[in-house]
């Protein structure tokens, strides 16, 4: 499929990140365009998670650049890149346990003022998620994993992002909670957001988004349209157990 847009929201470019003397990641590339859906694909260890980490300001890189909007992020801490639209869901979620869904939601529209907006985008979240919205005064920490992971996304949402970063958002649940969440993920892109997806389920990743990475040890080894790649035999062989 043919690129989005020729707008490029994010670019990262040999990217190197340490933990202590281990290098995770060696070398990286990768470019998100405007409205596209991307998904990074890898087993366990690859250096995905690190990757976001680095992505979003959370963790120090050693060498490479990363530009969000065209300008680098090095230096800019996190929540700086937030209030520019750079927002990302964790792996493990991280709801805040002890308040109710819509404070949750809430809480994720800390960095807007406007009041009505807000408000409307709360419906607009359980009009998305309806789960939530029958759920809205429960406390958040004795949903199911499933449920904590739509919370996640929607708080997420409530800040607007221009480019939301979704690390393994199946991991863990059953597999009609994963239909759900794949299904909220193509309705959330369909609504215009751009996002850079972290799965290990390949083949779910791979059939809903416009391109692929693949990676492996610390590098991309392969690139290339989300349903080429679905079809190329060497990620059915790596990654879809044929
Ligand atoms: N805080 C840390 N300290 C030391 N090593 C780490 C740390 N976090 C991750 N690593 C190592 O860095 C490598 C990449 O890990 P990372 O979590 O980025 O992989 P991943 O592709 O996201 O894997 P998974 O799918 O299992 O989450 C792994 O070898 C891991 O053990």
């Amino acid at each position: 499929m043919a690129e989005k847009s020729n707008k490029v929201l994010l670019q990262v470019k040999g990217l190197k990140v340490a933990y202590g003397g281990i290098q995770a990641v060696k070398g990286v590339a990768f470019e998100v365009h405007e409205g596209e859906l991307v998904s990074l694909i890898g087993s366990n260890g690859a250096g995905k998670t690190t990757t976001m980490k680095a992505v979003t300001g959370t963790l120090p890189f050693n060498d490479g650049t990363i530009e969000y909007l065209g300008k680098s992020i090095r230096g800019r801490g996190a929540w700086d890149l937030v209030r520019d639209g750079l927002v990302m869901v964790p792996e493990g979620r991280g709801v805040f346990a002890r308040m109710t869904i819509t404070e949750n939601l809430q809480m994720g529209a800390y960095i807007r003022t406007d009041k009505a907006g807000i408000a409307a985008d709360i419906d607009r979240m359980f009009a998305l998620f309806p789960r939530l919205k029958e759920r809205r005064d429960q406390l958040a920490g004795t949903m199911s994993g499933g449920e904590q992971q739509m919370l996640a996304m929607g708080r997420a949402l409530m800040s607007q992002p221009k480019v939301l970063l979704l690390d393994e958002p199946s991991m863990g649940l059953s597999p009609i909670m994963v239909d759900k969440i794949f299904e909220v993920v193509r309705d959330v892109y369909a609504q215009g957001v751009t996002i850079l997806l972290v799965e290990q389920n390949a083949s779910r990743a791979l059939q809903i988004a416009d391109r692929g990475y693949v990676m492996e040890s610390g590098i991309i080894t392969m690139t290339g349209a989300g349903r080429e790649m679905l079809s190329d035999p060497k990620v059915r062989a790596a990654y879809l157990g044929e």
